[in-house]
């Protein structure tokens, strides 16, 4: 059976993108969010979220009429649902809005619905969201006691895009398909098909779950394993940028780069849907997250030693010295704050320091709430001619364009290796 109407259930940075590309391939598409103004502005034919080309091609499908968005599900031949999957109390996979999801779509399912999650979830959550929508429609039946000849086919499909090229990847990226059934499997892939080039991967819902966790997890502990790296080269006198970069010519050796922690709401919290469930396995897993973690608070103690350092040298009182901060978004060339060490070490500096915080972020145009009355926003010219201490959070292309060599300061704390 064609889809003919498909419904996305949650449309931010993985919903709409998902919903406009359909609707680029002249589907009829009913976005669904509980955010009024996320359906107001998608239906003036703009986007309430930043995402390159996302715009345009959402502009299109929404003149073309075959995007409109809406605060309540319709009848469709198939829903993707992508809303948030936080945690909660001590990392605990929060399955809330998965749940209000389901909830809201069930009074709408038809017979030969096909219905996906792609919200990253634990291990099982597709099989507690097949046994929601049974409870709700015991009119009809769900692969857990019908297998094959289900009225509702039901599927496990994870996002892997990477904010800033979401556009490409949606389209070029292999999918990990995990259907409860093989016809759902199928089905599942059969709807993807519709606009994606890359290959649709068949499996089963658990390992499908498992999969998304897995990749976000391999990439968390390798990047804790940078940044245990820079703590010991930090005792140890080594400059451990050039360590990587010596040990990377090796052929099977590809260390991460460390930073000031680990940021977004992905990385560094994957990872903890597998500890929640494995708390005896998942050892290393759990430890990776806390070395990220702690980070933030090394980089502070670095801050501190750094200006002790600045004060005795220069004779200034505390409340004369002017610290810098470069960066506060969760990762380089972006405007997301969410979830950033950057951010978090801006604050920790901004609450500790009795003189100037000035912070420099190239992709935020006023000062962000949680830095008001505490910081002052400058821009890196006035910063690098005013401040005493320089503090490097993250690496974006502004600040990599300053040649280390034209620093005139001695107190530097480079998170990044961007200056030293
Ligand atoms: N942002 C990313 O780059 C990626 C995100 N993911 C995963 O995709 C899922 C969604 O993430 P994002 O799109 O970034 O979140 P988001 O917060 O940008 O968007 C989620 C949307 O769902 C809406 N929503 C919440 N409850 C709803 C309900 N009951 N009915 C309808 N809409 C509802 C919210 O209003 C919001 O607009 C999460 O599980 C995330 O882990 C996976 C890969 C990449
Ligand atoms: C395995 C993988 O690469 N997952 C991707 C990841 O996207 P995201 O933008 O969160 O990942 P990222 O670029 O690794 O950044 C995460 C955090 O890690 C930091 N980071 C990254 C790489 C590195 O060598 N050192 C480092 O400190 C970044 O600065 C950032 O704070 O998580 C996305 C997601 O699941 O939302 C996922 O779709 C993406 O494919």
């Amino acid at each position: 059976m064609s889809f003919s109407t498909i419904s996305v259930i949650g449309l931010g940075y993985i919903g709409l993108p998902t919903a406009a590309a359909f609707a680029s391939r002249q589907k009829q598409v009913v976005g669904v969010d509980i955010n009024q103004h996320a359906v107001d502005t998608i239906n003036r034919g703009e986007i309430h979220i930043v995402e390159p080309d996302l715009g345009e091609v959402v502009k299109t499908a929404v003149t073309g009429g075959y995007l409109t968005a809406s605060t309540t599900p319709v009848e469709a031949d198939a829903y993707l649902i992508a809303v948030p999957t936080p945690f909660k109390g001590d990392h605990e996979p929060d399955m809330v809005f998965v749940e209000a999801a389901a909830q809201s779509i069930a009074p709408v399912l038809k017979k030969g619905a096909l219905v996906i999650l792609e919200s990253t979830s634990p291990v099982g959550a597709t099989e507690q969201m097949a046994q929601w929508l049974a409870d709700l429609r015991q009119d009809l039946s769900f692969p857990q006691q019908a297998g094959e000849h289900a009225d509702v086919n039901i599927a496990y499909c994870p996002e892997r895009v990477l904010p800033g090229q979401v556009m490409v990847e949606l389209i070029k990226n292999d999918r990990v398909i995990g259907g409860m059934t093989p016809v759902c499997s199928a089905r599942a892939s059969e709807l993807y098909n519709i606009f994606l080039e890359g290959e649709c991967v068949i499996t089963n819902a658990r390992t499908a779950e498992m999969c998304k966790l897995t990749e976000n997890s391999f990439r968390d502990v390798n990047i804790a394993f940078a940044n245990e790296l820079s703590l010991i080269c930090a005792d140890q006198g080594i400059n451990v940028w050039e360590l990587i970069r010596l040990a990377n010519r090796h052929p099977r050796v590809n260390i991460l780069q460390p930073g000031p922690g680990v940021g977004g709401h992905c990385i560094a919290v994957d990872p903890w849907f597998i500890v929640a469930q494995n708390p005896q396995q998942a050892r290393l897993i759990r430890t990776a997250r806390e070395v990220n973690d702690h980070k933030p608070h090394w980089v502070m103690n670095q801050v501190k030693a750094m200006v002790a350092d600045c004060l005795a040298t220069n004779g200034k009182r505390a409340s004369e010295i002017k610290i810098a901060c470069f960066g506060l978004a969760f990762k380089p060339n972006i405007d997301d704050l969410r979830e950033s060490p950057a951010m978090e070490i801006a604050e920790l500096i901004a609450d500790w320091h009795s003189g100037t915080t000035l912070v420099v972020e190239p992709n935020v145009h006023q000062l962000p709430q949680k830095l008001a009355g505490k910081a002052t926003l400058a821009t890196l010219t006035d910063a690098l001619v005013e401040a005493d201490v320089l503090v490097m959070l993250v690496d974006h292309k502004e600040f990599k364009a300053i040649a280390g060599d034209s620093i005139q300061q001695v107190f530097v704390v480079d998170t990044k290796g961007v200056w030293r």
